[in-house]
């Protein structure tokens, strides 16, 4: 299963266009399977380092040594005050939520959208209003599913063989990605247990569902707009972070201005580069020279435009994702007909060769006998955990 990451914000916070820039291609990449199609469903990437320049081979799948891996990025609609009422488009966001793993919140920085995405001038409104207000909606979207199924649940795990209350809370859940042993971590950290379901107060309910919102949708916070944005802006934000939070500063609007001068040959820029070469200088007027040293001055200030920054924190530090690639062949790291390095999996860290080898398919994990590590041609059982970058060649029966 593809990872999916859900852009989610207020309206006019800049989520189009993150999308956009974040689903313009213009780098080497392997096509991409879609299994939905749906206009607000695009292929993104997180990007990292080929190990092919390291083994000092050439593959035909990355660009300069930058490997670029699919990710599915879910636009979804504007979220406003009281959408888990059914305000705005509503439970249409909320819907749209569940099938994601973790979300970036697209959050106007620059304080030039009051809380309902109304243009108000820049830095009259405080972007920390919206922090609270997105995690506010999911909470008590999540409570009214609780609240509305409570009499269900309570009889199911107060009633003579009743179920544990982990296992109903997750159940009820599940199209969420809710599992049993973050309910179990919730109810823990909130003293609740099966006993107590028949006392337990509207606030319960709501704590625990803001718990389970946390662990099962983490967010990332992504400071947009940064290039207008009042400087003591992108301080409070950041500010945040130490509080747990992961934030970002950046600028969706540069980012798809640097990948549609980067597709028209005007500039070499690869998402996340933090500078870019202007490759026909003589074909561009006065205006657009100005243009592109302003979006320079930006990202070299910023380390980049933040938008592939924001992918990578999500995949890499939020979900704990780590990069291997499998091989056939792992004395040329390639496939049968010499295809250097042909995939890149993203695995959850503390996967096994196993693990992978269910990635590739699953009879190949149904066969799995071992892995060998292609760079020490060690064996590896199914107990040893796999590092970011392995690359594994997978024995099996088939
Ligand atoms: N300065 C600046 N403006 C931006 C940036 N990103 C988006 N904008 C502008 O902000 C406005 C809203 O952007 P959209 O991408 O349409 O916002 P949205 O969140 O998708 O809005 P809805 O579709 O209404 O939910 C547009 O005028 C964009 O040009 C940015 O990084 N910097």
């Amino acid at each position: 299963m593809a990872i999916m990451i859900a852009l989610a914000g207020k309206p006019n916070a800049g989520k189009s266009t993150f999308f956009k820039a974040a689903t313009l291609a213009d780098v080497e990449i392997a096509n991409y399977p879609f299994t939905t199609i749906k206009p607000n469903l695009g292929v993104s990437y997180v990007r990292t380092r080929c190990p092919c320049k390291e083994l000092k081979t050439d593959c035909q799948k990355c660009t300069d040594g930058e490997r670029f891996i699919a990710v599915e990025l879910l636009d979804v609609a504007g979220l406003v005050p009281e959408a888990h009422k059914g305000k705005g488009l509503g439970n249409a966001f909320l819907d749209d939520m569940r099938q994601a793993q973790a979300i970036i919140h697209v959050v106007d920085a620059s304080g030039s959208t009051d809380i309902e995405g109304n243009p108000v001038p820049v830095g009259s409104y405080d972007p920390l209003n919206d922090i609270k207000f997105l995690e506010n909606e999911i909470t008590m979207w999540m409570y009214g599913i609780l609240n509305k199924n409570w009499v269900k649940i309570s009889r199911k795990t107060t009633s003579a063989g009743g179920g544990r209350i982990e296992d109903v809370v997750a159940e009820q859940f599940a199209g969420l990605g809710i599992t049993d042993i973050m309910a179990r971590q919730a109810l823990h950290e909130l003293g609740l247990d099966s006993k107590s379901v028949v006392n337990w107060t509207e606030q319960d309910m709501i704590d625990l569902s803001d718990m389970l919102r946390h662990v099962s949708k983490p967010l990332v916070i992504a400071a947009n707009k940064a290039d207008i944005a009042p400087p003591e802006n992108i301080k409070k934000l950041m500010g945040l972070e130490k509080d747990g939070y992961k934030v970002v500063p950046c600028s969706g609007g540069i980012e798809l201005a640097l990948r549609m001068a980067a597709k028209n040959n005007f500039i070499d820029y690869l998402p996340g580069d933090t500078d870019f070469k202007i490759l026909n200088p003589e074909k561009l007027n006065a205006a657009q020279k100005a243009a592109l040293d302003k979006m320079r001055d930006f990202i070299v200030k910023n380390g980049g435009t933040g938008i592939q920054k924001c992918l990578n924190t999500v995949v890499f530090d939020l979900l704990d994702y780590i990069v291997a690639y499998p091989v056939e062949d792992e004395s040329k790291f390639s496939d049968k007909s010499g295809n250097v390095l042909p995939d890149a999996f993203l695995i959850k860290k503390g996967s096994n060769a196993k693990d992978l080898a269910y990635k590739v398919h699953t009879q190949i994990g149904d066969s799995f006998l071992f892995g060998v590590n292609a760079r020490t041609k060690m064996r590896l059982g199914e107990k040893h955990e796999l590092e970011n970058n392995d690359i594994i060649k997978i024995v099996s029966t088939k």
